[in-house]
């Protein structure tokens, strides 16, 4: 939680300011955040200064393990995260490559588990490293990429957090995860939950023990209509001591993931935090 903190405050005290285009407004930036969640002892990166809706930041994120286009999965699953972005955002909704209400096209999951091969046929990056970590080998390269430039028009967003690196020393396996551009108030919320939980599932359903997940941002920002919130209000507060995640024993299997496991199959104890805070959202 002090990193998160830390990571906040840097914004407020050093962030300079850079006029986004896409959507319009001015967000108070730095550049370069390196943040690392302890998952072999289990210290949950919730936050606690605000309350933090965990459950909807790993339905995001079990959609992306299944592949998910359309908003309306996301719902289903229990997050209402895409669908400012599948149906809101004037850009996406003029591009002729929206197939309709909810879709978002060609992002994130879709890339993860079926990226399109130039000479036909689709890569599934999420099941080769699945196999190669359950037989123990760690090629250097068990990476799963979202970011495909080749088919940046075919999505309503670029991903943020676009690289998921594992590596595996004697049996325990470990997680670098890159992000290229993080809403802090909102999306870092989320986005550690995200990389914390991907490391004990991956963990878990390989065979390995969870060690250390490392969370690397280069453009982390506050936007303009967010920052009096953040150091008027979310900033004063003092945070209370890390929660802890249990994930039902019974998922085994990248199978599993992808047929039966719902939000009932994660429960948090000890989250201890303090009032919500509704943050402005820009789409
Ligand atoms: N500007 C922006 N920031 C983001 O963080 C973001 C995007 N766009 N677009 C794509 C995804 C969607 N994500 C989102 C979208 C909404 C919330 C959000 O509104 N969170 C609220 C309430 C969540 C709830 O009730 O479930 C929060 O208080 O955390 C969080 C992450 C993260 N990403
Ligand atoms: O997982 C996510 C997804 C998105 N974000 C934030 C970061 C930015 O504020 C926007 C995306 O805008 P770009 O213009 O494409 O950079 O969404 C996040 O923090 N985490």
């Amino acid at each position: 939680m002090n990193q998160y903190l830390e990571l906040c405050q840097r914004i407020v005290d050093e962030g300079v300011w850079v006029t986004n285009e896409r959507t319009g407004k001015r967000c108070l930036t730095v550049i370069n955040a390196d943040l690392e969640y302890d998952v072999a002892g289990n210290a949950f990166p919730l936050i606690t200064t605000r309350k933090s809706y965990w459950k909807a930041a790993i339905a995001e994120f079990l959609g992306y393990i299944r592949g998910y286009d359309s908003a309306a999965d996301f719902r289903a699953l229990g997050c209402k995260t895409w669908d400012a972005n599948a149906n809101l955002n004037e850009a996406w909704l003029q591009n002729p490559h929206r197939k309709g209400e909810d879709d978002m096209g060609r992002v994130y999951g879709v890339q993860g588990r079926s990226w399109a091969k130039p000479d036909g046929g689709h890569v599934d990056q999420l099941r080769k490293v699945v196999d190669n970590l359950s037989r123990g080998v760690d090629d250097r390269g068990e990476i799963i990429s979202f970011y495909n430039p080749g088919e940046f028009h075919m999505g309503c967003l670029r991903p943020c957090m676009h690289t998921h690196n594992f590596s595996l020393l004697g049996d325990t396996l470990h997680l670098t995860s890159y992000q290229r551009s993080c809403d802090v108030p909102l999306g870092l919320n989320f986005n550690q939950v995200q990389v914390f939980t991907f490391l004990a599932l991956m963990a878990q359903i390989t065979g390995h023990k969870a060690g250390k997940a490392y969370h690397k941002i280069v453009n982390a920002h506050i936007y303009e209509d967010q920052l009096e919130l953040m150091r008027d209000v979310q900033l004063k507060r003092e945070p209370f001591d890390a929660p802890e995640l249990e994930i039902n024993p019974a998922i085994k299997s990248l199978e599993d993931l992808e047929t039966w496991v719902t939000l009932d199959d994660f429960k948090v104890h000890n989250y201890q935090h303090h009032d919500p805070i509704a943050y402005p959202f820009s789409v």
